[in-house]
């Protein structure tokens, strides 16, 4: 919460402009906090300067006629630099949606939901009366907040798909995002490799109103009933929504579109891998926290879960699959290349 105050305030945009190591009077005069309540500032910079995401000097101001003065003074780190609202790969969208008030309030429900005879499929019907994707639906700001951070997490993911794993879009004519939302990883991909033909395959909410391009088509769809057949499937935080035999459905509508008319494609998954193995003190234990509360943000707000190599070879055999790659590609998610 201290961060979306930081990223409300505009904190990280105020020290780039800046320029150099901003200090507490200068972020001060800067921004719009009521005089009341300027001292509170520095609290909430510590912690996020403890957390990693300012960097904290000592740095001597002149003042005329006066002894110099030490004064605290923040500048930004990597982490930070994602959150400038003109930095490409900004993850503020991200960051906002994910911390607003819509997708918190349900964690304030899980006990209620875990002892009520109702037939609530997660702690988020539980709190807004509606399951997540109707809500979205419903609610266009809360749709389109929720699309456009998963729009600035596929800017993320894909500038490292292309620089370091672009040979899993060798050889594909025909690919389609299934769950592509507003259609932003697919124009990257075709930038990338023009030569291919995206479909955005989504629910009429999302797509419906999306207009296209001589290599770029919006279908809206239900990915339960049919998927449309393509030499290559995306599935980018599709799966970690859904329960196991959810998945195998939709596993099995991808088997279906990637070997329609004796083609043999592949299913293209970016998702999250949770290590097996994560009692062994050598794994990075922040990495496999942070993995754990993502498996609780599925139960939560969209009633999927989080799965090991283990739990995720079970799906795929289960929904007839021959084989698999896996490998991890940045943070916490994985690409999972998948074969008839
Ligand atoms: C977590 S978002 C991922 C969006 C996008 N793949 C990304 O990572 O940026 C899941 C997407 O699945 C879509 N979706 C949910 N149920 C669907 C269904 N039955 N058929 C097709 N798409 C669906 C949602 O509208 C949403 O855009
Ligand atoms: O409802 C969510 C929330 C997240 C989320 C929230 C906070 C974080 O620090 C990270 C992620 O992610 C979601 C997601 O990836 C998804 O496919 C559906 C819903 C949510």
């Amino acid at each position: 919460m201290a961060l979306k105050c930081a990223v409300e305030l505009r904190i990280p945009d105020a020290i780039n402009r800046h320029g150099s190591p901003m200090t507490l009077s200068q972020l001060l005069s800067d921004l719009q906090i009521h005089p009341q309540k300027s001292q509170h500032i520095h609290r909430i910079m510590r912690i996020l300067a403890h957390s990693g995401f300012f960097l904290i000097h000592n740095k001597t101001t002149q003042q005329e006629g006066d002894e110099d003065q030490e004064e605290v003074a923040y500048s930004l780190t990597n982490p930070s630099l994602l959150l400038l609202q003109h930095n490409p790969l900004t993850l503020s969208p991200f960051l906002l949606s994910m911390l607003d008030r819509v997708l918190i309030e349900p964690w304030q429900f899980i006990s209620t939901w875990l002892c009520s005879d109702l037939d609530h499929r997660t702690p988020f019907e539980t709190a807004h009366g509606k399951q997540f994707w109707e809500h979205m639906g419903s609610e266009a700001k809360d749709g389109e907040g929720f699309n456009a951070a998963m729009a600035s997490d596929g800017r993320l993911v894909m500038s490292v798909l292309l620089e370091k794993y672009s040979s899993v879009f060798e050889g594909i004519e025909c690919l389609v995002d299934v769950g592509g939302g507003n259609g932003t990883m697919a124009k990257l991909i075709i930038e990338a490799f023009p030569q291919i033909k995206c479909v955005v395959f989504d629910l009429p909410q999302v797509v419906g109103s999306l207009k296209g391009s001589h290599n770029l088509m919006f279908l809206q769809g239900d990915m339960f009933q049919a998927i449309p057949p393509a030499d290559a499937l995306l599935l980018k935080w599709i799966l970690h929504d859904w329960s196991d035999e959810e998945c195998v459905k939709i596993l099995k509508k991808c088997k279906a579109a990637i070997t329609s008319n004796g083609k043999n494609g592949k299913v293209i998954i970016i998702d999250m891998a949770v290590d097996s193995n994560y009692k062994n003190t050598k794994n990075d234990l922040l990495m496999t926290e942070s993995k754990f509360l993502w498996d609780l943000l599925m139960m939560v707000n969209v009633g999927g879960k989080e799965r090991d190599e283990k739990e995720w070879a079970q799906l795929f055999h289960t929904a007839g699959f021959g084989a698999y790659n896996i490998f991890p590609i940045l943070g916490l998610r994985s690409l999972i290349e998948l074969y008839p």
